[in-house]
């Protein structure tokens, strides 16, 4: 956390983000960029903003709670909040204009009645509670507590480019300390708080920022140079580049999504990264599909889900996100399931994914498909803790096509 307090400025930001992504739903990446462009903001500076943001919004109903006032009136009462939460962080209160007071008895009194209460001082809201709870058992009360964490910084080695050790050593020369991360072979955690996309070894396509459990998941579906790859969920690329990586850039490897603005930035992402076998086909309907039968050595299904294993970095979904959501997305997984594993060779080997931590959306699919489909069996799946990890929560099971 801070070792002073924001400047007057900052916390203006940070006010400003936060009713940006409160009471006009913008996801908080967005509102970064729509506020950091253009404002030539020191890099440490930068992240102070976007850590005290960050936390906010991890425990918002307990900052709420405790100054007094509703998440849709930040943009009046914020710099009440602000105020509060230096107080909470045993901080000196930032020297803002205009401030609106804490009432210091009433903040001390409301403190003793939080932290009694473990959901509101987990920064949970009641509906995501009662879901972990019939989903998890006894184990949500450790992913609740560990969802409210600030994550870690990870990155992907792009070994088209560079070793590990090799990126170890060019990122110190420009001032980025790093350590290896153990059981995952690509990953590297960030020590500073350095902006790591102006660095030359960025530009350069030596790293991606991704999430170390993220990485288990291309790292799961092994890859070989030469076969045929299909990354039917791609997005962006996150996963994409890193199934290339293992490629050693051989073979063909096609990233598809339904949304052609995700493929055309993972376009521009493979140039920088080196990532020369990549080809993209947008998803128009059922025809793209069927005609890739039996076409591929290893599928990737990195499902839409409730991104309920990224809250640490996404909190913002949490106070936007409804449990209505959830069957939808379960059905949208199951199609997904059924009907691109059609793509499948036999012999060949889908993973499927999520960034879930849900049963229902991991391993209960799993068993519903395996059920209905007995050409294909599970030769293992994982559950990635953020409790147990301290990485994001994510779900891979790796599954054979034994017969047409
Ligand atoms: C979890 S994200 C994928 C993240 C990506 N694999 C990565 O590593 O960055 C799920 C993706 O599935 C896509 N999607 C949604 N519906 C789909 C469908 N019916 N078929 C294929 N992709 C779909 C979304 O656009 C989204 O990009």
């Amino acid at each position: 956390m801070l070792n002073s307090p924001l400047s007057a400025s900052s916390t203006e930001l940070v006010i400003s983000v936060l009713s940006l992504v409160l009471s006009q739903g913008k996801p908080l990446d967005r509102a970064y960029s729509q506020h950091f462009s253009g404002l030539q903001l020191v890099p440490a500076e930068q992240a102070r903003i976007t850590i005290v943001a960050g936390d906010i919004l991890r425990r918002l109903n307990l900052y709420c709670y405790l100054a007094d006032i509703k998440p849709e009136e930040m943009e009046r009462f914020g710099s009440k909040l602000l105020n509060v939460w230096h107080l909470f962080h045993g901080l000196d209160l930032p020297k803002m204009q205009y401030a609106l007071p804490v009432d210091r008895e009433d903040y001390a009194s409301r403190l003793a009645i939080a932290q009694n209460q473990p959901v509101l001082w987990d920064g949970c809201p009641q509906w995501l509670d009662e879901l972990g709870q019939a989903q998890l058992g006894d184990n949500w009360v450790q992913e609740r507590a560990a969802l409210n964490q600030a994550p870690k910084r990870y990155l992907r080695v792009n070994e088209l480019k560079c070793s590990r050790e090799q990126l170890v050593e060019k990122l110190a020369g420009e001032y980025v300390l790093t350590q290896a991360v153990e059981g995952v072979s690509t990953a590297l955690e960030v020590l500073s708080d350095s902006a790591l996309f102006r660095t030359e070894s960025f530009k350069a396509g030596w790293f991606e920022q991704q999430d170390a459990g993220s990485q288990l998941v291309a790292a799961a579906l092994d890859a070989k140079p030469g076969m045929r790859v299909i990354d039917a969920c791609a997005g962006a690329g996150g996963k994409t580049l890193h199934i290339a990586a293992q490629m050693q850039g051989k073979g063909r490897l096609l990233a598809m999504d339904v949304e052609q603005w995700k493929l055309d930035k993972l376009k521009e992402r493979g140039r920088r990264a080196h990532a020369h076998n990549v080809e993209t086909r947008l998803i128009v309907g059922s025809k793209t599909i069927k005609r890739l039968k039996l076409s591929a050595d290893r599928l990737l299904l990195d499902v839409p889900c409730s991104g309920l294993g990224v809250l640490k970095r996404n909190p913002d979904a949490k106070w936007r996100d409804t449990p209505e959501r959830l069957p939808v997305l379960m059905e949208l997984q199951q199609h997904i399931l059924q009907s691109y594993s059609r793509m499948l060779k036999v012999g060949g080997i889908l993973v499927y994914a999520t960034c879930s931590i849900l049963p229902d959306e991991n391993r209960n699919q799993v068993d519903a498909f395996l059920g209905a489909n007995p050409n294909f069996r599970l030769l293992d799946d994982e559950s990635i803790s953020p409790a147990a990890s301290g990485f994001d929560g994510f779900y891979l099971a790796r599954i054979e096509r034994i017969a047409e």
